[in-house]
């Protein structure tokens, strides 16, 4: 790393998308970010905003077939501003890396050691770690000469106490298998409780934090004092809340059953809790925004989907009240926790005994602030603090590459 390389390139790759940011860690500012959504459809959009040069943002449509060709546009964007990855000044470039297992609990250089690690983990996180490997194997390859920095969703999660971390199953096959709960989200509930915990003017080690982070993949985390002390998702980023087209917790027997009596084979059955579950298996529609247009209209599928969504938030909030004993603050966060008002109200409505109530009409402020939303009467704060996980890794990395 030169003097001068003072940027990092983050990538965010999820299974059909990518996000990404490039930043100037020493001037503390954005130069460009965008995003590539639907990878692999013919609709495929890249969405560019350089930041740098005050130009508009670009937006492209058509067909992307996959995370590499995705890469090359995003390269070729950047290019196009003069902030090319051939930039002296860019010094690393950070990976978001979702299942790290139980080897990674810090930011980690990636070297081919790394890299086949992650793609050994490639099972317990199908639809994500292919996506970030292919990130890396691009990025390298079109910088082999600069680090690459991974940071992994599971890190925070590792400080979960063992009860927490451990199903109940028979230990030795759990421990032959490395079969516990990792957790997921780690790099957005580890940055939300900290932006929190200064929206309530305390550190981190004072409070008490339910972070309810609800994107297209949703988790709930409890944090004490700084420190994950349990998380809704498990073993892979299957378990937990209802999430876009995921299930979210359910007996396991579930599984048993389609494959026994319903005739499914073992890919059919991870295709269907993965992919065609959650909201869209419950209403055809796993886009919030799409789901409240059609309650709006009376939409019954669409109401129940939204109301097993909200029930099962809930009972996270619940059982986090309980784990925590005592809670200063609940934060909102990612697509859906950050925009849709009436997921943030109809999760707190009726817990008003637990200190839990939201404002209507603080509620309603639209914002990219972190901000309260509960009366100033609440015991317990309600918060909404946007994500940024982009940040957070580029913050990583660049503290690990500049070390
Ligand atoms: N204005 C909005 N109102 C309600 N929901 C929204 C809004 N904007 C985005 N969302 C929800 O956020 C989701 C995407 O969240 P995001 O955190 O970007 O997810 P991911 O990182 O998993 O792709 C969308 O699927 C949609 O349900
Ligand atoms: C781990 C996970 O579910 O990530 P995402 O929300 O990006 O799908
Ligand atoms: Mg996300």
């Amino acid at each position: 790393m030169t003097a001068t390389a003072t940027r990092v390139l983050v990538l965010n790759s999820g299974s059909s998308s990518v996000k990404y940011q490039l930043l100037d860690m020493h001037l503390g500012t954005r130069l460009a970010v965008g995003l590539v959504e639907r990878i692999g459809e013919e609709s495929s959009r890249l969405a560019h905003t350089p930041l740098a040069t005050g130009g508009a943002k670009r937006e492209t449509e058509g067909a992307i077939a996959d995370h590499e060709a995705a890469l090359k546009a995003v390269a070729a964007e950047l290019a196009a501003d003069g902030l090319g990855l051939d930039s002296p000044e860019l010094a690393a470039i950070g990976h978001r890396v979702v299942h790290g297992g139980l080897k990674f609990t810090e930011p980690t250089v990636i070297d081919d050691a790394v890299l086949k690690e992650i793609e050994r983990l490639v099972p317990v996180a199908p639809l994500h770690n292919p996506a970030n490997i292919t990130g890396i194997r691009t990025a390298r390859a079109l910088r082999p000469d600069l680090p690459q920095v991974a940071v992994f969703d599971t890190a925070f999660h590792t400080t979960m106490p063992e009860y927490a971390a451990r199903y109940a199953i028979d230990v030795e096959t759990a421990d032959a298998h490395r079969i516990r709960r990792y957790g997921f989200h780690g790099t957005s509930h580890a940055y939300v409780s900290r932006k929190t915990a200064a929206l309530l003017g305390k550190d981190p080690s004072e409070v008490n934090v339910i972070v309810l982070h609800l994107g297209n993949g949703a988790s709930a985390s409890a944090v004490a004092g700084g420190r994950c002390v349990d998380t809704s998702m498990g073993l892979t980023p299957l378990e937990g809340l209802v999430m876009g087209t995921r299930s979210g917790d359910i007996d396991p027997a579930v599984t048993f059953h389609l494959k026994r009596v319903a005739g499914m084979s073992e890919d059919d059955v991870d295709v269907l809790l993965n992919k065609k579950s959650g909201l869209i298996g419950l209403c055809g529609d796993n886009d919030m925004r799409e789901i409240r247009r059609r309650i709006d209209e009376g939409d019954e599928r669409a109401r129940l989907a939204f109301d097993i969504y909200i029930h099962r938030l809930k009972k996270y909030i619940g059982a986090y009240s309980a784990v925590l004993g005592r809670v200063d603050a609940v934060a909102f966060t990612a697509g859906v926790g950050e925009n849709a008002a009436p997921v943030r109200e109809a999760a707190v409505a009726g817990l008003e005994e637990m200190g839990l109530a939201v404002d209507a009409s603080l509620n309603a402020v639209r914002s990219d602030e972190p901000r309260l939303i509960s009366p100033e009467y609440a015991r317990v704060a309600v918060a909404v603090v946007p994500t940024d996980e982009e940040l957070e890794i580029a913050q990583q990395t660049y503290a690990l590459v500049s070390a």
